[in-house]
């Protein structure tokens, strides 16, 4: 008989839950523990939710499920255990070129196409398609529906919004928020915020570059 491998989830949150079905979805793999920092958070789908990042606890391997990008890196800047390898639900389509990271996830019926390169700690959310050649940095969060075509290149910590569409070949920076149904037709500067078709800079966020 196989062994079952468990696998903890660092969030307790609406994220979280989409990423425990992947695990459950995923062959001889089950939850492990459930982390999360904020301690009124008690219990997570019938789980107790451990508040303390001992050692027995961090003997799985850990995903972290936190939506947001920005608070995501700051878990795992200061994360002390070990990450599970890509999570992809048993509805995603994954090529066999294409290369993911640790600690991403890949949600329901998204496909990641040949040769595309995925970084740390990246969700490709529902039903999003990563087409071929794409290379997605660490901490991006591509939602439900977007479509990334051939040859893009996505930046630490961006979100794309959902039902977004980005052209061939195009390159956005770090940070940037492109709004949900933006079709991005130019290159992105670091920190803009782009909404609309086609895709028009609104503003510039801060961020850290820690
Ligand atoms: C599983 C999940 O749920 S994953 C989560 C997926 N989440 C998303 O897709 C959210 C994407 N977020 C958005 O689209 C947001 O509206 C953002 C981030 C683009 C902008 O948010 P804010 O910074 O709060 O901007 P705000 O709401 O003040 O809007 C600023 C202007 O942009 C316009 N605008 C905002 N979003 C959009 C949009 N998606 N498309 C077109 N115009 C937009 C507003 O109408 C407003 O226009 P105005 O100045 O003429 O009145």
């Amino acid at each position: 008989m196989e062994r079952i491998k468990r696998i903890n989830i660092y969030g307790a949150s609406g994220h979280g839950k989409v990423v425990a079905d992947i695990i459950n979805s995923i062959d001889n793999t089950t939850l492990g523990y459930i982390l999360d920092d904020n301690e009124n958070l008690k219990e997570f789908e019938g789980h107790q939710v451990i508040h303390n990042l001992s050692r027995d606890v961090l003997n799985y391997d850990t995903v972290l499920a936190i939506g947001n990008n920005t608070i995501r890196k700051k878990v795992a800047n200061n994360f002390k255990g070990t990450y599970a390898s890509f999570l992809g639900h048993n509805s995603a389509v994954v090529s066999s070129s294409a290369i993911i990271s640790e600690g991403s996830v890949i949600m329901p019926n998204a496909t990641v196409n040949a040769a595309a390169s995925i970084g740390k700690h990246s969700i490709v959310n529902t039903a999003s398609v990563i087409e071929h050649d794409v290379v997605l940095d660490d901490f991006v969060h591509v939602s439900p529906g977007a479509v990334i075509t051939g040859n893009v290149r996505v930046g630490e910590g961006t979100q794309v919004g959902a039902g977004a569409t980005i052209i061939p070949g195009i390159e956005i920076g770090k940070w940037v928020t492109i709004g949900a149904g933006a079709v991005i037709i130019e290159n992105i500067p670091d920190g803009a915020v782009v909404v609309g078709n086609p895709g028009r800079i609104i503003k510039f966020k801060e961020f850290e570059n820690a």
